[in-house]
């Protein structure tokens, strides 16, 4: 039994460089949008953010543990982001909808780990 994905969505990954105090976008210079999903592992009841970028290499710019006690702070309807030990992802939607399911599914794996 392995992972299985409860939401997948269409969004621009972006980073915080905590140095120069501006957003990045992950896994390389322009922005473009990746493929990002939430994977749920249901034998260790672990979740996490995945994003892969659509065009090209599928490079996979996000690869992200949801942690319980995480604080999900939606910004904007479009532009929501959450720390994680090492670094604050920031996940800028491809639509107001795909915000609001990410949002939702992100908020059930928080309270479920
Ligand atoms: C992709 C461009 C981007 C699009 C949208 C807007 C929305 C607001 N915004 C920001 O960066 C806001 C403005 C102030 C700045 C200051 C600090 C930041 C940066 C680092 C994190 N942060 C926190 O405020 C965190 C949030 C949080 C609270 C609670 C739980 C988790 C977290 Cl992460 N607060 C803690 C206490 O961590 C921050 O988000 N900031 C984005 C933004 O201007 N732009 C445009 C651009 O940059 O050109």
């Amino acid at each position: 039994m392995g992972e299985t994905s409860i939401c997948q969505v269409r969004a621009t990954v972006m980073l915080y460089d905590d140095t120069n105090k501006r957003w990045v976008p992950a896994g390389s210079e322009n922005p473009s949008f990746s493929r990002v999903q939430i994977y749920h592992n249901a034998a260790a009841n672990t979740y996490r953010v995945v994003g892969r970028k659509i065009q090209a290499d599928q490079q996979v710019v996000i690869n992200c543990a949801i942690i319980r006690g995480m604080k999900y702070n939606q910004a904007t309807p479009n532009f929501h982001q959450w720390r994680d030990p090492k670094q604050v992802w920031g996940l800028n939607f491809g639509s107001k909808e795909d915000a609001a399911a990410f949002a939702a599914a992100m908020m059930r794996a928080i309270d479920a780990v």
